[in-house]
């Protein structure tokens, strides 16, 4: 049999989720684990490590080369973590599979809580969300600019750049770092749409890599980020927004919950909805809500 070719991008943290993928498969017994394929793929988001460069490019930055591989036909799939690819996606390009939803919260590193901060700590992140959902709550913390892969982040907390940081809980179990940092509860910082989940995505055409991927798809974990991104949609957002959502299932109902703000986190609104899991009103009901009762500080973030 001919190897599946499994593309990512080459930080310890894609490898890993690469590497879940592949032993997914091989647990399913769709592909013999001599058949599984690592092909690590440079993106211009790992080459370039400059802020201005990196909202010009968008999120487009980390998949650009998978998809172009893909479409070439070099790899048979690509990982990606579902909250880095961009709200909307090349035709030729399907979303084959999410894997079970890990935890969804943010980590706080270097502090207890939010409220036990020192009166102006500097954090460090490059999230506008998460720099927002601080401020809103703590107005007076400095927040710094922090790039870099999860472990180049713990290093640079450790070496005192910062008083602390926030990494998504999910991405630190993978990387066995789950020890660290406290875990915010969502009714305080609601994550990331699809914060959490791994997705493969494969050419829409390739009838045989969907087939193959749907076996370890997590149809639950599926409509939650289908949700959340049909959300992002709505709103035509891209990841520069301090945007929040978060789909949960319980029982067969879906509930979609969202937060918009403005950069300073003084201006902040919320929503929530309930419905049928793959009901496409859902998502827009809830950003035409925002929307409607968005200050203009808000407002104009997602205009365009
Ligand atoms: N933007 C980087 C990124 N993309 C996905 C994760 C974590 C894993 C996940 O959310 O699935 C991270 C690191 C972080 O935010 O701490």
């Amino acid at each position: 049999m001919a190897k599946f070719r499994i593309g990512t991008r080459g930080s310890p943290l894609a490898l890993t989720q690469a590497n879940m993928v592949g032993q997914h498969l091989v647990d399913a017994e769709i592909v013999a684990a001599q058949d599984v394929e690592i092909v690590t793929i440079r993106t211009t988001g790992d080459r370039v490590q400059d802020r201005a460069l990196a909202e010009i490019g968008g999120k487009a930055l980390w998949t650009k080369e998978l998809d172009r591989a893909l479409l070439a036909g070099d790899i048979d799939c690509a990982v990606h973590s579902m909250k880095d690819v961009e709200t909307f996606r090349p035709d030729m390009i399907a979303i084959a599979a999410t894997l079970h939803r890990a935890d969804v919260r943010d980590r706080l590193i270097g502090a207890d809580s939010i409220e036990s901060l020192r009166q102006n700590a500097v954090i460090g992140t490059s999230s506008p969300r998460r720099a927002a959902q601080l401020r809103k709550i703590r107005p007076d913390l400095q927040i710094v600019l922090f790039r870099g892969n999860v472990e180049t982040r713990l290093a640079k907390l450790a070496a005192g750049e910062v008083d602390a940081t926030l990494l998504a809980a999910a991405g630190l179990a993978r990387l066995g770092r789950d020890d660290v940092g406290t875990a915010i509860p969502i009714n305080v910082m609601l994550p990331a749409p699809a914060q959490g989940i791994i997705g493969v995505e494969c050419r829409a055409d390739d009838a045989h890599s969907l087939a193959m991927l749907k076996a370890i798809d997590d149809p639950q974990t599926h409509a939650c980020a289908d949700a959340e991104r049909a959300f992002l949609a709505a709103l035509k957002a891209d990841c520069h927004s301090p945007v929040a959502a978060l789909a949960t299932l319980e029982g067969g109902i879906l509930t979609l919950r969202a937060e918009l703000l403005s950069q300073d986190g003084a201006h902040h609104l919320y929503s929530q909805i309930e419905g049928a899991p793959l009901d496409p009103l859902l998502p827009r009901a809830v950003a035409q809500d925002l929307l409607e009762h968005a200050p203009p500080e808000i407002r104009r973030l997602f205009e365009g």
